[in-house]
Order: C-alpha cells, then structure tokens, then sequence
C-alpha cells in the first residue's frame, strides 16, 4: 500500500528519520512504537506528506511528492496528535470536514451522497446522537471519535493515526482500538498507528514496528518481535515478556535497572485446570516464592506447564473426581500457603472438593486471589448450585479479592 524507500527527514540539521525501508500492507494494522522522540510522528508525517522529506515514498505505486492534494485526501486521513481543535463548530460540521477535504472547496454545499457518507462515519464511531453538540464540550474520548468520523468521512485507504488513546482512560483506549480493528476488518482499511502501550499494540496489531532514533529496530507480527531482546534495543529496558497462550495477550514486566533482590512473596498455592492459570505460572517462576498447583488432572494443560516449570502438584488421575487423600494433602498445602490463588476454572462435583479447600482457606484467614475470568454461574457444573453458594459466601469475606489480569495480582501478593 506505502513503499518507503530510503527515507531521510532532516529537521533543524539532524536527520530524525534516517535511509528507512518499509513496505506497509494493504489492508493491515500497523503500530509504530518507539520510545519518546525516536521519530514515530516525523516518520507519519513524512508518509503523509506533510513535512519535506529525501527518498521516495509511493502510495499504491504512484509517489507522493508529485500527488495533487485531492488525490492525497483521496487516498488518505490522517488523525493527528493534537484533539483540541479551538472551533465553535458542531460535531456535524466537524465530521463534515472531511468531505471538503476532498474536494478542496471548503464552501461547497453537501451532497446527499456526501450526508450519506457523513451519517455512516458517524453511525460507525457511534457519535450519531452528538451530531448537534458543540466541539469544544466533548470529554477526550468523544473528540477523539469524532475526529476519526471526520478522518472516515474522507472515505481513505489509509488512515494514520498518532498516538489516538492518548489522555484516555483504559476503557475507551480499548474501545477505540476495538473500533478501529473493526472498521480494517469490515473495510480492509489500511491503518498505521502510532502508540505508546505495548500490551495494546501487541493486541490489537497485526505488524508492529520498533522504532529508535529514526531507524527501524525490527518489524514483524507482534508474537514474533515483541520479546526482550528487541524491547531492550528499542527502549533501552529489560524486560521479562510473556505471552498468554490461550488469549493471546501479552504481558511485559520492565526490570528496573538498579533491581534489589526480589523479596521473598511466600508461599503460594494454585487452584486451577484447563489452563485457567494462563501465564501466572511462569511469571511467579521468575519470582521469589515457593509454589505449588492442586488438585489437578495428570494431563491437564495447567498441570503440564507445572511439570515443565518444576512447580509441585497434588494430582489425581485423568478424568478422575479428586480422592479424598488428595482432598486431605490439598488441604495441608493450603494451610501451609500465605496465598492462595483461585483462577477461573470450571467446578462440578468432581472438582467441589477445591472450593472445599478455598472454604478452609477462608476459614483459616488465608489471604485467596480470585482471577476472574467467565462468570461463575456459567462454570458451575455441580448439584443444585452448591458451588456457586460456596463461591458467593467466599466473595463476600474480606480477605478475598477480585483480579482481572497479572499485574493486579501483583499488587496484592506484593502489598498484602
Ligand atoms: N521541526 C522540528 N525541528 C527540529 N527538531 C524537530 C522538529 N520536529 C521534531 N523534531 C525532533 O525530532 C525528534 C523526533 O520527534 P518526533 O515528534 O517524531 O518523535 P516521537 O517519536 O513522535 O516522540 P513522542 O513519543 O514524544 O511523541 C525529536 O527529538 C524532536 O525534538
């Protein structure tokens, strides 16, 4: 879709971006990441043809520095940094900008196909019911929707985007790259995207490019070039990065520089199966504390990883109910832990016997960590709901919390 060959850009006579190469795909997402000032916004605008640049860069082949500017509105919309736009327009007029663009004849009058394409970019960002606000009242994620309903309404091949969840909470930053991932899928938009979060870009991307100090570091699909070696060559960290296999998420740790040794968490004890425990079981691998997994099936895909970890287990039988011996070594363990982390596994009757173990825990005042996962109605295979009532009772006590993902988790086995 772009060919960048050999790109420099020199601004105040230093070259920011220097004799780069990249081919960005057709109808691809593509996130630039970098540290601050490695060039991702100078990289963009060149690509957009905004800023003087030495090289070429072809859009669908034909170059960019001899394309009219209705041909480059044509081709693509550019979402820039900044949201405050100092104008008493509403969100209509706002949107309906992106129709002058290309036209170039800013006191045109709209078509009905032109309010046609307006109505449908603002259906899609979902800002319909805003049409009369005025611009200025928006919060931040608003703005930002209606920004890009504006970059839509030019009807682009491309869209580049820099840095567009910035000074958004975590909510609508997912929101708008789920949005975005949405309109690639259903329109084979070609996207570029500049942004700040990994863990984001590593989800929602399909190629990512490591930028630093105007060169390209690696690029490739998230999985494959997101790892430490090439974090630490891009943001000069050290890291410990996993992926989740199960939901394909990543999660980076930076390792702060001057690191004490790690103070020792406790002891730990796991409740899980089928591979609810997701990655938790290699980053507690790396940390200081004692762990240990049951009861598990001998097979199970948590208790797999245990055994590649060297993590202990009390185990029954493949597709076996738990033993009451198992039951009782259970129960030792739990008393031994300091933790005891329950993650998000199916419970019938053959199982009951670990949330009689969690029951205990409660009861003993042990400190218990829900990862949560689907709602526990909906994993509760045993008799007349006994463990939902377990579970309900457990949630209620106040030395159990609730957590989403690992970092959460971290918070409270290092706090507590
Ligand atoms: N017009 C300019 N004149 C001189 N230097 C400039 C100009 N524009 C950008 N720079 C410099 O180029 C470097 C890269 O800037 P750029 O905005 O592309 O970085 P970035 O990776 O987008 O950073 P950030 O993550 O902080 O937004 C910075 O050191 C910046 O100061």
């Amino acid at each position: 879709m772009i060919q960048v060959k050999n790109l420099t850009v020199n601004r105040g006579g230093k070259n920011i971006i220097a004799q780069l190469d990249h081919d960005f795909v057709k109808g691809k997402f593509t996130s630039i990441l970098g540290p601050n000032g490695s060039g991702k916004t100078t990289l963009l605008k060149a690509i957009s043809g905004l800023i003087p640049y030495s090289g070429q860069v072809e859009i669908l082949g034909q170059d960019l520095s001899k394309m009219k500017i209705t041909k480059r509105a044509d081709n693509m919309a550019i979402l820039p940094q900044v949201t405050h736009l100092n104008s008493d327009l509403s969100v209509f007029e706002i949107v309906s900008m992106g129709r002058f663009y290309k036209s170039q004849q800013i006191f045109q009058s709209l078509s009905n196909q032109d309010e046609e394409i307006i109505t449908h970019a603002m259906e899609m960002t979902e800002i319909k019911s805003l049409k009369d606000r005025k611009f200025l009242n928006l919060s931040g994620g608003e703005k930002q929707r209606v920004l890009l309903a504006r970059a839509l309404a030019q009807q682009p091949k491309v869209l580049l985007l820099d840095e567009p969840t910035a000074s958004l909470d975590i909510n609508y930053q997912i929101e708008i790259l789920k949005l975005l991932k949405k309109l690639q899928k259903k329109t084979d938009l070609t996207i570029i995207c500049v942004l700040h979060d990994i863990q984001l870009a590593a989800e929602f991307s399909q190629q990512i490019l490591l930028l630093n100090d105007g060169r390209v570091i690696d690029v490739g699909k998230p999985h494959k070039i997101i790892n430490p070696e090439n974090i630490r060559r891009t943001f000069n960290i050290n890291s410990h990065v996993y992926w989740d296999s199960f939901r394909e998420k990543l999660t980076l740790i930076p390792i702060e520089k001057e690191q004490q040794p790690d103070k020792f968490l406790g002891k730990i004890h796991i409740i899980a199966g089928g591979g609810s425990a997701g990655n938790i079981l290699e980053v507690l691998r790396h940390k200081n504390c004692e762990i240990s997994m049951g009861v598990i099936n001998v097979g199970d895909s948590d208790w797999q990883k245990c055994k590649e970890l060297n993590i202990k287990t009390i185990t029954v039988q493949p597709y076996s109910p738990i033993t009451e011996e198992a039951y009782k070594q259970n129960t030792q363990e739990v008393l031994k832990s300091d933790f005891i982390i329950f993650c998000h596994t199916p419970i019938g009757n053959g199982n009951l016997k670990n949330l009689k173990a969690l029951q205990l825990a409660n009861q003993n005042e042990k400190t218990i960590i829900i990862v949560e996962g689907e709602q526990f109605t909906k994993r509760d295979f045993t008799d007349g709901g006994e463990g939902s009532k377990i579970y309900d009772e457990l949630t209620k006590c106040e030395n159990v919390f609730k957590v989403q993902n690992v970092n959460e988790l971290f918070n409270i086995l290092e706090v507590e």
